[in-house]
């Protein structure tokens, strides 16, 4: 599966009060993934916000992805993204078929990538490169192990954590296809800036 391009996140407490404004911006900006990300818990809010983002993605022709859930992500036919305590990949990977979009976090360890990938994972997701506001505490990796992780795995990866449009062209150069942001691109102003941050990251990924 070809997936390359911007790979947008949600974030509930960033997003109050203009969720669905700044998801659409960023979708008219073009977007390849977008991941519902919600840690509150409160699972009808999450049904509901996930279901409503399900509307827009189909409007502009994007696959919508649930962090955390496999279950949500069956009851309404999207993809999903497991951590490594988010339960199992394989378990996943059959609940959703063979056609879903499955990602998997492997941090910096090109070992959990071996193994997403053997459980079937469609993804691999490396991270955090760089200072995140958003999950501060997420383990630093080295550049390093993306490049590593390119010259390894044949499938697309994605990079998260504080990437902005000023550090993504050094993300891209050394091999990945998914930029996964959440700050850099909703923490704009207006959705104005979301959108031109949208095209701009995409315009990263298009070049090469
Ligand atoms: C694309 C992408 N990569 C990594 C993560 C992090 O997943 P996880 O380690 O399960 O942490 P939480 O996001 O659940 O806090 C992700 N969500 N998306
Ligand atoms: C959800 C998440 N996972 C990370 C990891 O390293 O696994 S970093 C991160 C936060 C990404 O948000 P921002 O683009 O604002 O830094
Ligand atoms: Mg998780």
């Amino acid at each position: 599966m070809k997936l390359r391009g911007l790979y947008a996140v949600t974030d509930s407490r960033l997003l109050a009060g203009k969720f669905l404004s700044y998801v659409e911006a960023a979708l008219d900006g073009g977007v390849t993934l977008l991941q519902y990300r919600d840690k509150s818990g409160d699972e009808s809010k999450r049904l509901r916000e996930a279901t409503a983002l399900l509307r827009l993605c189909e409007q502009y022709k994007t696959r919508l992805i649930i962090n955390d859930d496999a279950e949500v992500a069956a009851r309404l036919g999207v993809g999903v993204h497991m951590g490594q305590t988010d339960g199992s990949l394989t378990d996943a990977r059959a609940l959703l078929g063979h056609k879903a979009i499955v990602g998997a976090t492997c941090h910096g360890s090109l070992a959990m990538a071996e193994k997403a990938k053997a459980d079937g994972a469609t993804y691999l997701a490396f991270g955090r490169f760089f200072n995140s506001t958003t999950k501060p505490d997420a383990p630093a990796i080295e550049l390093d192990v993306l490049t590593q992780a390119r010259a390894r795995f044949n499938m697309p990866i994605a990079v998260i954590g504080g990437i902005t449009l000023e550090n993504a062209p050094h993300l891209v150069e050394h091999g990945a296809d998914l930029l996964a942001v959440v700050h850099g691109l909703f923490g704009a102003e207006n959705t104005q800036e979301v959108t031109r941050r949208a095209r701009a990251f995409n315009a990263l990924l298009s070049s090469r």
